[in-house]
């Protein structure tokens, strides 16, 4: 038997085997410690193998999910092992067969994931400076592919969020390791174009993937076949209902940078929390298919505005005519899309399929909810039209309310398999047998208290307690003593127990091959469960949406041709709704102008006055204008927005061990960089980590960058008053600041924006509403009023935003040297190959002297 586990060991040496053994999943030696040391199981020893102990470790079979579902978190992946042989077929341990392999980017079982956020499954390959893209959700069926370099990695990384990510052993992408994602290491030669793009054909069953436009994506490619191959291993077959591909370019979406992401707190906020976020503000969708379409749309936003434009006229319409009842008739619908899932890979579970049936039957009655007259919503009503033989033929097969597991019967509908029902008719009549032979042996024996029963462990007997037992016939043979009565068969007992235990064995193998049978019919309509589960979930991400356009009153925004963000009455949607809920006073809303003209806002204003919440609600509205949402605003315009930059606040980033400084000016690096005249940048309080003098002139700098070269909409809030000087040098930037009145000694923030430099900065007065102790607050008073007479007695004149002087021509430039000599009297086109590797020499040679 240890020749059989070891054989299957070295398959999967990096994976934990779970061997099964009877009602056990035994762990041996090194795993044996792994999950004694995750699991907390007790480790065992039992017998030798190699003159060594076998130590070892076992998991009940009934508990596997939960276990299960420990190991996928801490990013374990787990073989499974079953017997897959009959017992005692053939001599030696019965066969054992890793049925399929568990990850935590390719679980399918529902008790295992995330109800409303999708696992993903990544591979990352790099040809060159080229990084290939190609992942799959399980439970989707969706494949898809992209190409980017180093720098993009991390919005998509960031977008996409996958729970497992395969790369190649021996070169791992930094981007990877630094998003800290859990990582699989897959063999070199996985990662091949050729073997990729005919896999990918053969996936899609087509014959070039011209169709998909994704012929020209060699290190995609090369990523899809490390990924197509990893999943069918995992899933032990092959993905039947993986039929979709969809190819991702960076500029058909809005750039969301891993900063931008974490720093809106679109799904997470800055602690890590799921609530309060956009996401958990606008998702009060009916089913976890729409929530985590909504986590897609948002992480998402198209650039294109058509898609946007289409998602708004479906909103329009559904507020104009009315979402609840589309909504309510979605409480009722289950997760079709991971059902589908369950069903291509075969694991699909009765229930779930008594869900789908339910799910399909109110189908029509759903449809008539959704209004016509957006295009949109009309699309997704076709698709809310399932074939109806799916429901016929589940409402044939399956049972009214079937058992939960297959192997405890009960499962296939009466009347849909005439042998079955035979099979079962024995097994009922059962009962009545019983009761006749109870009536029956009463009358024989006088015995009147005998009973007839059944239990699992002993099969049939005839109970008779100690009363009775010197009446007992002498065909009754003993099975079992109790304390207060004997058990006891007869040979008659004996033969309808055999043939009643083997009809309900022979009915247990012929519902599970009904059940398959059944499975097969559903897996060839598994396109149209796709496609049902899709339109299901669109319908309630725009249903949310429009509730909560009415319930919070948003507007809808327009798109315009020209470069513009303009925006009136703009709230922070997630601020907004805290104030609310604490009962802590009225949001103030604010505008935001900025076009062709007006491209940098430096915001001052002291700390607390709301400069932050303004920044981010501009971009909120911005992403939430391109996902297609309505806006929390009064009145809203955009122009073409390509990317939304943010360097905001110092999150330490501890575990990278990058100074706050560094990770700042790495960011702000990032964003000069990247920023276009499309993108939007919010810049808070750059410089903030280092002295004042660094500081200023780095912030004056970098202003500068954005408004000469990138040209970009920003909102540059600083707490350095001296860059309130900056829009008198620049003509498309302007002074705006939050206000605050000063009462006594006191400050009250009114959280309003206005044109021009706040008078000064109240970094005193915050300190003393922070309660800072009042000796302190004395000092620093009086320390800044000095500092402050002293500032303007010596005022002197620098000009932070001065072009910097011409570099100087570095000095090989200047100085004749042999090797500039030689170099420019080699004329490249009149070379021949042998020559150009001389003269190569030749220079190296001369390098080396100079030095
Ligand atoms: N427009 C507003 N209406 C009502 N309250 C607001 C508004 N803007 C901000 N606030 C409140 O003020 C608090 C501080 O806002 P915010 O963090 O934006 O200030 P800040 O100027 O960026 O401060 P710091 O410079 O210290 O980061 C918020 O938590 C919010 O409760």
């Amino acid at each position: 038997m240890m020749q059989q586990y070891f054989r299957i060991k070295a398959e999967h040496p990096d994976t934990l085997v779970f061997y099964r053994m009877g009602d056990f999943y035994e762990v041996f030696f090194d795993d044996a410690r792994k999950a004694n040391a995750l699991l907390d199981v007790t480790l065992t020893t039992r017998g030798q193998s190699g003159g060594q102990p076998v130590v070892m470790a076992g998991v009940p079979v009934h508990s596997l999910e939960s276990y299960l579902g420990k190991l996928i978190k801490l990013g374990e992946a787990v073989a499974i092992a079953e017997q897959v042989g009959e017992v005692g077929a053939n001599k030696g341990p019965v066969e054992r067969k890793v049925v399929r392999v568990v990850t935590p980017g390719t679980v399918t079982d529902s008790e295992l994931l995330a109800d409303k956020q999708d696992s993903i499954l990544l591979a990352v390959s790099a040809q060159g400076k080229t990084l290939g893209l190609a992942w799959l959700s399980m439970t989707q069926g969706q494949l898809g592919l992209a190409q980017c370099n180093e720098r993009e990695l991390g919005s998509w990384l960031a977008r996409m969020s996958p729970a497992e990510v395969l790369v190649d052993r021996d070169k791992h992408p930094q981007a990877v390791i630094a998003a800290r994602l859990p990582i699989t290491n897959r063999p070199s030669w996985q990662f091949d174009t050729g073997l990729g793009a005919r896999k990918l054909c053969e996936q899609l069953g087509v014959a070039s993937l011209q169709g998909f436009n994704a012929q020209d994506l060699p290190a995609a490619q090369a990523a899809a076949a490390a990924l197509l191959s990893y999943a069918e291993h995992t899933q032990g077959r092959a993905l039947a209902h993986v039929k979709s591909l969809q190819v991702h370019r960076s500029t058909d979406l809005l750039d969301l940078p891993p900063a931008t992401q974490r720093n809106l707190e679109l799904t997470q906020t800055l602690r890590g929390e799921t609530s309060p976020t956009l996401l958990s503000l606008l998702d009060t969708c009916r089913t976890c298919m729409g929530s985590r379409a909504l986590r897609h749309w948002l992480l998402h936003p198209p650039r294109e505005r058509a898609i946007a434009r289409e998602r708004q006229d479906a909103i329009a319409e559904l507020m104009s005519t009315g979402f609840e009842p589309l909504r309510e008739a979605l409480r009722q619908v289950s997760d079709v899309e991971r059902i589908a899932a369950r069903i291509a890979l075969r694991q699909v579970r009765p229930r779930e399929l008594a869900g789908l049936r339910a799910t399909l039957q109110i189908l029509p009655e759903l449809a008539q909810t959704v209004p016509a007259g957006a295009a949109l919503l009309d699309q997704l009503a076709e698709g809310l039209r399932a074939s109806p033989h799916l429901a016929e033929l589940l409402a044939r097969a399956i049972a009214e309310e079937p058992a939960a597991l297959l192997r405890e019967g009960g499962v296939i509908a009466p009347g849909f398999d005439e042998q079955l029902d035979e099979l079962r008719a024995i097994q009922t009549n059962c009962d009545d047998f019983l009761l006749q032979l109870e009536i029956r042996e009463r009358a024989r024996t006088g015995i009147a208290n005998l009973r007839v029963q059944y239990n699992k462990v002993h099969g049939f007997y005839i109970e008779v307690t100690n009363s009775g037992i010197d009446k007992v016939p002498s065909d009754y043979q003993r099975r079992q003593t109790l304390k207060n009565a004997e058990r006891f068969i007869t040979p008659e007992l004996k033969a309808f127990e055999d043939k009643a235990l083997s009809a309900q064995e022979r009915g247990l193998a012929r519902e599970k091959m009904l059940y398959e049978l059944v499975i097969d019919q559903l897996t060839e309509e598994l396109p149209a469960l796709g496609r049902l589960a899709r339109s299901l979930a669109s319908l309630d991400v725009l249903a949310a949406l429009s509730e909560r356009a009415e319930t919070l009153a948003w507007c809808r925004p327009e798109f315009v041709g020209h470069p513009c963000i303009d925006i009136q009455g703009g709230r922070h949607p997630v601020v907004e709704a805290r104030l609310r809920e604490t009962g802590a006073g009225e949001f103030m809303s604010n505008d935001c102008r900025l076009d062709a003209r007006t491209k940098l806002l430096v915001i001052t204003g002291p700390n607390m006055g709301g400069k932050s919440t303004f920044m981010r609600q501009v971009a909120l509205i911005a992403l939430l204008a391109a996902v297609g949402a309505y806006v929390p605003a009064t009145a809203c315009r955009l122009g073409p927005i390509d990317a939304i930059h943010t360097r905001i606040g110092a999150a330490d980033d501890l575990a990278n061990a990058q100074s706050t400084f560094m990770l700042e000016m790495t960011e702000a690096a990032a964003i000069l960089h990247g920023a276009t005249e499309q993108s939007l940048v919010l810049m808070d309080e750059i410089g903030r980590g280092t002295s004042t003098f660094d500081g200023l002139a780095l912030a004056g700098a970098i202003a500068t960058h954005l408004h000469d070269k990138c040209r970009a909409f920003t909102l540059f809030a600083t707490h350095y008053f001296e860059l309130t000087e900056f829009p008198s040098k620049h003509p498309q930037a302007v002074n705006m600041h939050v206000s605050a009145v000063e009462s006594g000694e006191d400050i009250v923030f009114l959280h309003e924006i206005q044109p021009g430099p706040a008078s000064r900065s109240y970094g005193v007065q915050v300190a003393r509403l922070a309660g800072m102790p009042s000796p302190v607050v004395r000092q620093a008073r009086a320390a800044l009023e000095a500092l402050e007479a002293r500032a303007s007695e010596g005022e002197a004149q620098i000009d932070l935003f001065a072009p910097p002087p011409e570099p100087a021509p570095s000095a090989a430039a200047q100085e004749p040297s042999a090797l500039m000599d030689a170099l420019r009297d080699i004329d490249p086109d009149a070379l021949s190959p042998r020559e150009a590797h001389a003269a190569l020499y030749q220079l190296k040679l001369l390098a080396a002297g100079r030095h």
